[in-house]
């Protein structure tokens, strides 16, 4: 047997340290090295020891019942529906005895119950058993050893007896004489061959030891695996102790301690995965994770950054009073306080660096600035002349080719003046197209803001100071219509002054420029006027890096696809570069200038037509060139998805909050929309303006916008959600009319924002409920009171003000407080039945249902007129 140690003999065994020497202990062998030999002896004497000890446990268990199993029944009733109307029924309201069936249910339970002593002494006694097995193969082996040896000892002295004999017979043949045979020699050689055979004799011995060892290691593999089921049985019972506890006996708990009795039951397939659980560690300390959240996550991306499961995290998220699924995308705020929520370190991620990490470049521009043009927008209410100012200053006709005198659209326009380029944003005046004209405001430099002298500060004129001062852009006042008679600039000024639009000459820092668009007077000093205020602004660009700029108007065109007009704004944009705007990108097929001209590329400032793009970038996208076409698409790729998070996000949103309002008010009529348009901005604008004459009663929702004719599967959409169909300055295809008129779907065409809103205003206001009210038409005061036989109690009255009719309701009042509301009994004027007495005259009233009237009280008779309201 091979010396070992103790700690090798506890590694073997599989037997703790502790417990061993604590054993050894007992069996009064000291033991304080655990790596002092182990001896033979010794093993014995603990062997002994553990073989008493063993015994007595038993003697002592045999003192009463190590467990108990207790069942229990219980009885209770189902009642289920029994199918049909009836179970409809009866699902709305109990009722007993409804035809309902009735189910008798018996849940029947058993718990074992061990004897807390009897567990923890288990465990000790298991380790004692595989030490004891242990000590006895030990000891064993080591008898085994011995018994070997000493065979082989003896086989060597006889080998050795043997070979002295042959040697004493050969010696004594040789002295015998001559008469030896080859035949004897080799008999001889043959004798003295046998310690030859002793020796394969002793490989057989080696052989046998070598089977041996083999049995033994077989017995030790054997151990190995009853000592884990035996640790596999003690960690069952510690979970079935501490189910009993914590569940009393409940739901999960139970789950536990089966799934852990089914591994106990596995037995040695169970072997493996009961080892992997031994030697997973619990962290003593909770894991806090570094979580990176993007500007939208789903809700079950987040719950794997975190490493937790997305049902847990959804659970978290109910705590905190929103609800979602696993699929739904949650903005950044949310995300954040979840992640701190569920212990982790948050870390937001910017769009723009998961962009740039994307993209493999930058996408703000660096380089060395240079100068630029100023980028101008023309922002004014309604008909106050911005068009014709802008065709005037580019002596070109856009006026006059617009539907109802009104610019539809965004369009860019470069002109040359003597003061160098200016790029001008024709905004349209409607404040319909409030979100374009806020995105216009966003790429500009200047605004002028174009009041009509004649008609002063208007709606749509504060909101464009507004969106100016949001934007941070600086005002130039153009005082239109100044060649009208009626002009008032001065008006103009103390409007705009009340709105901290300060003239200069006033002390303020806003120039006032007097001029007529029509006539062309004073847009020369106008042009100067923002030159100068651009030059203040010592606006610059970076002319060498990628190009980037900002989508103006989008459209599509039948023949050449998605057309895009850009705004540059850093960087020269060519043609046949790669770029990439919202979730669209493509190959510059080519640019026009805003006379439709080809041109090869465009500078800071300068608007360019770019025809090639995959699909309609919304106005307001940024347009950036990228070196890669493939990385193009990816970040195209990454955005798409990205919108869909935000627009599910959205309508989750819009959901939750419509439900809610249902829930409050059931009377809500719901108006939906299909809108398609000619261009992107437009359609955006008419949706939003229709959106915005929603009110408590009617909700306009709309299904579906589009660019482009309305087709079949438009239709289709309308007729499905019931939605009105909207075509802005397009037309159904023959085969979408013929379906509308088939199915019955409102279409209607308009080519004028606001004959659109006027439209549907007017039938909403048909949707609206009638409203009551009520009118005084007469009041008369009681002089004195009779009272006739015949008729009762009279109050002798005087008109004082409108008609007192017997047929409308009254109200008693005293001292203006209503102490009666009722009808008259009779009106009477000289003894003459009446139906109305007018103002100053006298009259006798009888009030029906009241015998309290008193001289001083007032008689007020009022009408109920209903009034059709209007938005
Ligand atoms: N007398 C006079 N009329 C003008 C002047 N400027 C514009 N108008 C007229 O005012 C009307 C409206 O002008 P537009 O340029 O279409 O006005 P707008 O602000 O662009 O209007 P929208 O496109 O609807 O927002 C047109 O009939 C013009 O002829 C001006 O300086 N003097």
């Amino acid at each position: 047997m091979s010396q070992s140690t103790v700690r090798d003999f506890s590694e073997r065994t599989g037997v703790p340290l502790e417990r061993l020497i604590a054993q050894l202990r007992d069996a009064g062998l000291e033991y304080d090295d655990p790596d002092a030999e182990f001896a033979e002896a010794d093993k014995s004497v603990l062997l002994d020891h553990l073989r008493k000890t063993h015994g007595r446990r038993e003697d002592d268990e045999e003192g009463g019942p190590s467990q108990i199993t207790l069942k229990r029944r219980s009885h209770s009733q189902l009642r289920m529906p029994s199918g049909g109307g009836a179970e409809r029924r009866s699902a709305r309201g109990p009722r007993a005895g409804t035809g309902g069936r009735t189910v008798n249910v018996e849940v029947r339970k058993k718990r074992t119950y061990v004897k807390r002593s009897v567990v923890e002494a288990e465990a000790a006694e298991q380790d004692a058993q595989v030490l004891e097995r242990a000590l006895q193969q030990d000891v064993k082996a080591a008898e085994a050893a011995q018994a070997a040896e000493a065979e082989r000892q003896r086989e060597a002295e006889a080998a050795a007896e043997a070979a002295r004999e042959a040697e004493a017979a050969a010696v004594a043949a040789r002295e015998e004489g001559e008469s030896t045979s080859p035949e004897a020699d080799q008999e001889a050689v043959a004798d003295s061959e046998e310690p030859v055979t002793t020796v394969a004799d002793l490989e057989a011995e080696q052989q046998k030891t070598d089977s041996e060892a083999a049995r033994k290691k077989e017995i030790e593999d054997e151990k190995e695996r009853k000592r884990l089921e035996a640790e596999a049985k003690r960690e069952r019972e510690a979970e079935e102790r501490a189910a009993r506890k914590a569940a009393r006996g409940k739901g999960k708990a139970k789950k536990r301690a089966d799934s852990a009795t089914r591994q106990g039951r596995r037995g040695a397939a169970g072997v493996a995965s009961s080892a992997i659980q031994q030697e997973f560690e619990k962290p003593t300390a909770p894991v806090v994770r570094d979580v990176q959240v993007p500007e939208t996550i789903t809700v079950g991306e987040l719950a794997q950054r975190m490493s937790v499961k997305a049902a847990d995290l959804i659970k978290e998220m109910m705590k905190q009073g929103v609800m979602a699924t696993i699929n739904q995308a949650i903005d950044q705020d949310t995300a954040v306080l979840l992640v701190e929520e569920m212990g982790h370190r948050p870390h937001t991620v910017r769009e723009d660096d998961l962009e740039e990490a994307l993209l493999g470049q930058a996408t703000e521009p660096s380089g060395t600035e240079e100068p630029r043009s100023p980028v101008v927008t023309i922002m004014g209410h309604v008909d106050h002349g911005k068009t014709t100012l802008l065709d005037y200053i580019r002596r070109a006709k856009v006026a006059a080719g617009e539907a109802g005198g009104i610019t539809q659209h965004i369009g860019a326009y470069r002109v040359n003046t003597e003061r160098g380029d200016l790029t001008f944003l024709d905004t349209p005046g409607h404040e319909a197209f409030t979100a374009m004209r806020a995105r216009g405001a966003q790429v500009t430099d200047v605004v002028i803001l174009v009041v009509a002298a004649d008609d002063g500060v208007m709606p749509q004129t504060e909101e464009a100071v507004k969106h100016a001062r949001a934007a941070g852009v600086p005002i130039v006042v153009a005082v239109n219509k100044m060649d009208r008679e009626d002009a008032d600039p001065d008006r103009v000024k103390n409007e705009l002054a009340a709105r901290e639009v300060i003239p200069e000459e006033w002390g303020g820092d806003t120039q006032f420029i007097h001029c007529s668009a029509l006539a062309g007077d004073g847009v020369e000093n106008l042009l100067e006027a923002v030159a100068l205020q651009a030059e203040l602004l010592e606006l610059k660009a970076v002319r060498d890096c990628p190009a980037s700029g900002i989508v103006v108007e989008s459209s599509l065109d039948r023949g050449r696809g998605p057309v895009a007009t850009v705004l540059v704004q850093n960087g020269v944009l060519h043609q046949g570069d790669t770029i990439i705007s919202g979730s669209e990108f493509g190959r510059v097929r080519a640019l026009l200038d805003e006379r439709g001209d080809r041109v090869q590329e465009a500078g800071p400032s300068t608007p360019a037509v770019v025809l090639g793009l995959s699909g309609l970038p919304e106005a307001g996208d940024e347009v950036l060139v990228v070196e890669d076409e493939r990385k193009a698409r990816e970040l195209a790729d990454h955005r798409r998805e990205k919108s869909r998070d935000k627009r599910l996000q959205a309508q989750k949103a819009a959901k939750m909050d419509e439900l809610f309002t249902q829930m409050g008010d059931q009377e809500v009529m719901t108006v939906n929309l299909v809108v398609k348009g000619d261009v992107q901005g437009s359609v955006e604008a008419l949706t939003q303006s229709l959106t915005n004459l929603s009110n408590e009663e009617v909700r306009i929702t709309p299904i579906a916008t589009g660019v482009g004719a309305i087709n079949e599967s438009d239709v289709n959409l309308a007729l499905a959600s019931e939605a009105l169909l909207i075509g802005f300055n397009v037309r159904a295809d023959a085969k979408a009319r013929r379906l509308a008129q088939e199915t019955g779907v409102e279409l209607r065409y308009y080519s004028i924002i606001y004959d659109a809103i006027d439209q549907l205003r007017n039938a909403i206001s048909g949707m609206l409920e009638p409203e009551t009210q009520e009118q005084i038409i007469g009041t008369a005061e009681v002089r004195e009171v009779y009272r006739s036989s015949q008729l009762g109690q009279i109050a002798g009255c005087l008109v004082v003000d409108g008609v007192v009719r017997r047929s409308n309701p009254i109200r008693v009042l005293r001292e203006n407080v209503v102490v009666f509301e009722g009808d008259l009994e009779s009106l009477r004027r000289f003894k003459d039945d009446v139906k109305e007495v007018q103002s100053g005259t006298e009259c006798g009233i009888g009030v029906r249902n009241y015998n309290d009237v008193r001289a001083g009280d007032q008689i007020e008779c009022y009408e109920r007129v209903t009034i059709q309201r209007s938005l």
